[in-house]
């Protein structure tokens, strides 16, 4: 049964892994592609924050159980300055062709908030399994709405996995049926773009929405790898950007790759975006990463730490790949987490966060919502994860970024300053680190201010590269 289904998983994804790391391996590790998300002070951003929320999946209204006095307690136990907030194609398009202001609404109002403390937001359409609609319960699957949801009557089980319901007939179905694998419904991956034309129509003079991401971990049906993602994938992508660039001309668009492969570190076949906009392209790449032998219970250690970091290593090396291959696009790490009770779990946040820094990766965690993986327990008890999370980080740079090290009271930063970008260099600092004053080598401070946890600094003008260090006086 499920035992065994694990075992084989396990061995698939080790044989995998070792394969990937071992190709990994044979290289060095690759070039960052050094390019950023930017703020409208043309600042590098290094996006740090959370997917709130999964438990957006499933309420009735679409939005998280999330509260603005939650968000406060983020921004002041973390300092994050991100977040990926789930909304859902059931919500935003109800009925075909009919776009629900009162959902956008919400989806503004929560954005608000986020917005008045200084936060970007990405926008996640949302899916897992499809749809809601492919179990009686509407429990199982969320994402699609129902009367976009065609299983033909092709039947679908019950399993213990959720994962298990991907190899259904009827989800495989439904899927196919989207893509238009079946030749059945050209039509549906019309409305998805106009889903999203609706959206970015609203956001698009928001500033604080910084990036739209086109699907959550979709998934081919049986159409699986490079088949599917240089074919119905790129297609649907290309097809959604330019709906989106009919009202929104800025807001950078995210793509993902299948989840099924390189959220275990194998290699993508997403095909280029072209963005229609004037300029230079925004378009962004923003894979997900969960080790298998990870979800399959090991933790970060032994024989299971072995194979998580050739996952590591090799999904690296495959993420840096397609985000070259797609023009050499910055990178969001859209996803990652896990169970913060395994043995050895913080260790793998700290390598996690220390090679998206390499990478110049943003970082949503999966997830905000309270319990084992998330940052609070459900009476909003903190979790061993904030301690980890509230590390020093630069925020946002006025420059390109050419490495940074951070540890809880201490932050190196070397960087390329543009004299075109008059923002100071912003730096969030944890209190556990820098309780009192701060001491800043390579660059002037313009202001510490030891409520919000910001530093901002400046370096006089001048060329070549830049290396500050922040510490603190005792
Ligand atoms: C077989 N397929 C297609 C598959 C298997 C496993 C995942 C998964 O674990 N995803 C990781 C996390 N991402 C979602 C939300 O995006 C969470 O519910 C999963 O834990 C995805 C797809």
């Amino acid at each position: 049964g499920v035992r065994r289904i694990r075992i084989v998983s396990l061995v698939v994804a080790a044989t995998l892994v070792l394969a990937g790391g071992v190709a990994a391996a044979l290289r060095s590790d690759p070039e960052p592609s050094g390019v950023y998300l930017r703020d409208e002070q043309g600042r590098a951003l290094i996006l740090r924050g959370f997917n709130t929320a999964s438990s957006a999946k499933s309420t009735p209204d679409g939005m998280p159980e999330f509260t603005e006095d939650q968000l406060d307690r983020e921004h002041a136990d973390m300092g994050t300055n991100f977040v990926r907030f789930l909304i859902s194609w059931r919500s935003v398009e109800p009925e075909p062709g009919v776009y629900s202001r009162e959902y956008l609404d919400r989806v503004a109002e929560r954005v608000g908030w986020y917005a008045e403390r200084g936060y970007h937001v990405m926008l996640d359409m949302h899916q897992d399994l499809w749809s809601g609609a492919i179990t009686p319960d509407g429990r199982t699957g969320n994402g699609a709405p129902a009367w976009a949801t065609y299983m033909d009557g092709m039947p679908v089980g019950e399993h213990e996995m959720w994962e298990q319901y991907y190899l259904d007939a009827g989800v495989i179905r439904a899927f196919d049926n989207f893509w238009n694998t079946t030749g059945e419904h050209p039509e549906l991956v019309e409305h998805y773009a106009g889903a999203w034309r609706a959206v970015a129509e609203r956001f698009a003079d928001d500033p604080a929405v910084i990036a739209y991401d086109l699907m959550n971990e979709p998934y081919g049906g049986t159409l699986q790898g490079p088949v599917f993602e240089a074919g119905p994938l790129t297609s649907t992508y290309q097809r959604t950007a330019d709906a989106i660039r009919t009202v929104d001309q800025d807001t950078w668009v995210c793509v993902a790759p299948q989840a099924m492969g390189t959220n275990w570190g194998t290699p993508s076949g997403l095909g280029k975006i072209d963005d229609a906009r004037e300029g230079d392209p925004r378009i962004a790449y923003c894979p997900h990463i969960y080790p298998l032998p990870m979800d399959l219970g090991g933790g970060y250690e032994g024989t299971s730490r072995t194979l998580v970091d050739a996952t590591v290593d090799s999904w690296r090396a495959n993420a840096q790949r397609t985000a070259d291959a797609l023009g050499g696009v910055p990178i969001v790490l859209g996803e990652f987490g896990l169970d913060t009770t395994l043995p050895g779990a913080l260790d793998f946040v700290d390598r996690m966060y220390a090679t998206a820094a390499e990478m110049g990766a943003g970082v949503s965690y999966w997830s905000r919502d309270p319990g084992p993986w998330g940052p609070y327990e459900e009476d909003g008890t903190p979790r061993n994860l904030v301690a980890a999370l509230d590390t020093p980080y630069p925020r946002a740079v006025a420059g390109t970024p050419v490495t940074w090290t951070a540890q809880v009271d201490r932050l190196e930063l070397t960087y390329r300053p543009d004299p075109a970008v008059g923002a100071p260099t912003e730096i969030h600092l944890p209190r556990r680190g820098f309780p009192g004053g701060v001491d800043v080598a390579g660059a002037d401070i313009v202001d510490w201010n030891q409520q919000t946890r910001l530093l901002t600094v400046r370096t006089p003008a001048g060329s070549g590269d830049v290396t500050l260090t922040v510490t603190p006086i005792r």
